[in-house]
């Protein structure tokens, strides 16, 4: 990744930071992966053939930047779902400023309605939003990935590990995936879909 990039990255994290720093209130904080988890991301989809991700849970765009620049070699695209208005207009401009709009494919919209009616199939998919809701999208991520393709859960160990344990139970009762816990950031669930 080009220098420029990174430090576009660097601003978009202070910006964060200082943003949640301001408000006690969830809905309305950025909660950002943080640079390991970005680097995390970049490095594994840079190492891939996927080329198609989409990341549920936008926030203000950082890990979609990431995601976008590891895409960018090989012309890959990664849509991504925000229902807050403010936070997807802030992410449009972070997409913008960074120079990856052309790998980007922003929805404002709900991520139940935007699963439910979701056309084709998709290498990679990135979950960072409410866990409380991933139970009930299950049916549609198992559909849209594809077989060989990658399901990626954020907050595995960080904040309250207990709200995922029903949704990787239904993952591991269908014994198609292989997965492995990667212990950076805030803790990544890799869910390799079997083919
Ligand atoms: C943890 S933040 C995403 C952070 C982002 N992935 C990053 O690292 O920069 C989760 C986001 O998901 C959004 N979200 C939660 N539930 C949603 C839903 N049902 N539909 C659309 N967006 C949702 C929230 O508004 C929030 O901005």
């Amino acid at each position: 990744m080009d220098e420029r990039t990174l430090l576009i990255l660097k601003d978009i994290q202070q910006f964060a930071t200082e943003h949640d720093s301001r408000t006690t209130e969830k809905k309305e904080q950025m909660l950002i992966i943080g640079e390991d988890a970005g680097r995390f991301l970049y490095i594994l989809l840079s190492l891939s053939h996927y080329s198609t991700v989409l990341e549920l849970g936008t926030g203000c765009g950082y890990s979609t930047i990431w995601i976008a620049e590891a895409l960018r070699q090989r012309g890959g695209i990664v849509t991504t779902v925000e229902w807050h208005e403010q936070k997807y207009l802030i992410a449009l401009e972070h997409f913008k400023k960074a120079g990856t709009e052309t790998l980007i494919n922003p929805i404002h919209g709900n991520i139940g309605d935007v699963l439910q009616s979701f056309k084709g199939k998709q290498d990679v998919i990135f979950l960072d939003a409410v866990r409380t809701y991933y139970v009930d999208w299950w049916r549609y991520i198992d559909d849209i990935l594809v077989p060989g393709g990658l399901l990626l859960v954020d907050n595995t160990l960080f904040p309250n590990p207990d709200d995922l344990i029903p949704f990787f139970s239904i993952i591991r009762a269908c014994g198609m995936y292989e997965e492995v816990l990667v212990p950076i950031g805030k803790g990544i669930s890799l869910f390799y879909k079997k083919n």
